[in-house]
């Protein structure tokens, strides 16, 4: 049982508070979906989470460790995993050598095991055609190679930066069903950052609201979406 936890989480770029004050958590076999409109500071919190940025002030917690000091590879390491918004493939590299850095590079594994537990994997989320570059990959073959990527670093606490977008209603399905397969049978937390609502109503058993920066509101998607405060910010961001 893992539990990811912020505490007044704030950083400021410049002028910018991009995320301000907030307090939110995750436990393992727990979807929690992080919405808001576009620049809310949805993909900052991941990325302070993560350790791409240093909080200003605030902390996060992994059960009783705080990991806010500690650079990302060591937060890989102690088991937060994510997905990029933006893909960006090993290119020259194959689909199964993608998946495989994780095995080797987060989890320390040689050559022969990393190659061996990669295809177990891919096998697991059915991604087939491993031996063909990410470039000749369709996008729902894209976004199962991102997601493999992300668990082949062991993760208690993933986070999923859009990894629904740009797929069509029937392959957002199956997607979705990948995902809550995964956190089930990996008892993960998983944090889910999703434009389209609809994701959010079938995937997340909770969510937080973000506006500039601030949690507005959390719980589950249904009583969420009738707060009046998140109708409105959603109307004011033009999402
Ligand atoms: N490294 C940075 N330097 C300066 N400003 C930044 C930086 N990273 C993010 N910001 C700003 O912080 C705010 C929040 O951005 P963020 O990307 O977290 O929003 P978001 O909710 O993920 O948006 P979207 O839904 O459009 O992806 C924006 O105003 C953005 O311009």
């Amino acid at each position: 049982m893992s539990e990811l936890r912020t505490e007044n989480l704030t950083i400021s770029f410049g002028g910018l508070t991009a995320t301000n004050d907030v307090n939110f958590n995750i436990k393992s076999g727990e979807i929690v979906g992080i919405i808001g409109p576009n620049g809310a500071g949805k993909t900052t919190l991941i990325n302070l989470i993560a350790g791409i940025y240093y909080p200003t002030s605030g902390k996060i917690w992994l059960d009783d460790r705080d990991i806010s000091q500690i650079p990302a590879h060591e937060r890989s390491a102690l088991g937060i995993g994510r997905t990029f918004q933006l893909i960006h493939p090993l290119e020259g590299l194959t689909v199964l050598q993608n998946v495989m850095t994780g095995f080797l590079f987060a989890q320390k594994m040689g050559l022969k095991q990393a190659r061996e537990e990669a295809r177990k994997l891919c096998k697991t989320l059915e991604l087939t055609g491993l031996d063909r570059a990410t470039g000749e990959i369709n996008i729902l073959e894209t976004k199962k190679m991102e997601i493999a990527k992300a668990l082949a670093t062991n993760p208690k606490v993933m986070f999923l930066d859009e990894v629904m977008a740009g797929l069509n209603s029937t392959e957002t399905l199956e997607a979705i069903d990948i995902v809550k397969q995964i956190a089930t049978e990996r008892n993960l937390a998983v944090g889910v950052v999703e434009h389209v609502m609809g994701v959010i109503t079938k995937l997340t058993h909770s969510v937080i609201v973000l506006d500039t920066g601030r949690i507005i509101a959390s719980g589950p998607y249904k009583e969420v979406a009738q707060n009046e405060r998140v109708k409105s910010a959603y109307l004011g961001g033009g999402a």
